[in-house]
């Protein structure tokens, strides 16, 4: 088992914000989140990043637990974070010194997945929201991390560059056999990459639905068994916007 996620609470003060949580997630699986706003997503994904501590429950990754933030768990946010005095292949690199013969053939071999052969000299206001995106994903995967977890990634980036990245992200992916935790508010980006989809409801956060997603790659979102899918995602959408307004209704 790769990372098992389990929170048993997380309260901000008194707002409970998640509870009972338990996702187990396989070695060189895709899992997508997919939720209502403010149901908790980006504090269920910095508690698995090690960013967030405060919280009853436990998260391990390969059987050790996760304490604070660490190479092993990679974080991608939904703005890049770039330096912008460095230039693509010294963003990549980092802290790393591109100097050895090793680092360099790794920053090479990760800008070439990451499809931006050619721009390792450009600097950040150079590049495209899309393209920024992809160097923060190749910097956090020359880490080589076991998860790499990535909180709504795409969710600045025009419907085009939005799926170009999609099919970037498949590919490293299948490269990498990395295993992987995705954040999004998009139902078809979540049947679009998810090998597993946990449908979050809210107030507080809670495991509505979790649904394998058995469709091969390459994906087609016209498919019938893809649509098949985005309806049943629908469904239990539906399902906890009623509950919602069932416990609203009794106040
Ligand atoms: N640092 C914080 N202090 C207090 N409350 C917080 C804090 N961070 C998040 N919250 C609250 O926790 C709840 C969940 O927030 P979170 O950002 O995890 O939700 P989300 O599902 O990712 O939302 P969205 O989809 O809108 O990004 C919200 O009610 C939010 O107001």
């Amino acid at each position: 088992m790769t990372v098992s996620l389990h929170v048993d609470e997380k309260a901000f003060g008194r707002n409970v914000v998640l509870d009972n949580i338990q996702l187990n997630i396989q070695n060189g699986e895709f899992l997508t989140i997919i939720g209502p706003s403010g149901c908790g997503k980006s504090t269920l994904l910095k508690i698995a990043a090690g960013l967030d501590t405060e919280y009853e429950g436990k998260v391990q990754i390969n059987k050790r637990p996760v304490t604070k933030p660490g190479i092993s768990q990679g974080f991608i946010f939904q703005e890049h974070r770039l330096f912008p005095w460095l230039t693509v292949e010294q963003n990549i690199a980092a802290d790393l010194n591109l100097r050895d013969p090793d680092v360099k053939r790794k920053v090479q071999e990760l800008i070439d997945i990451v499809r931006l052969t050619s721009n390792e000299k450009a600097y950040p206001s150079e590049l495209s929201g899309g393209m920024s995106q992809r160097v923060a994903i190749a910097r956090a995967l020359l880490r080589d991390p076991e998860v790499l977890l990535l909180d709504e990634p795409f969710g600045a980036l025009d419907a085009f560059t939005r799926k170009h990245l999609q099919d970037v992200l498949v590919d490293i992916w299948q490269k990498k056999k990395i295993t992987m935790i995705l954040v999004t508010h998009d139902i078809d980006e979540s049947i679009y990459l998810g090998t597993q989809l946990a449908i979050l409801r809210a107030n507080p956060g809670r495991l509505q639905k979790w649904l394998p997603i058995e469709l091969s790659f390459p994906r087609s979102r016209t498919d019938t068994s893809f649509q098949y899918l985005r309806q049943k995602v629908l469904e239990e959408f539906e399902k906890t916007e009623h509950s919602v307004y069932a416990e609203g209704a009794g106040i």
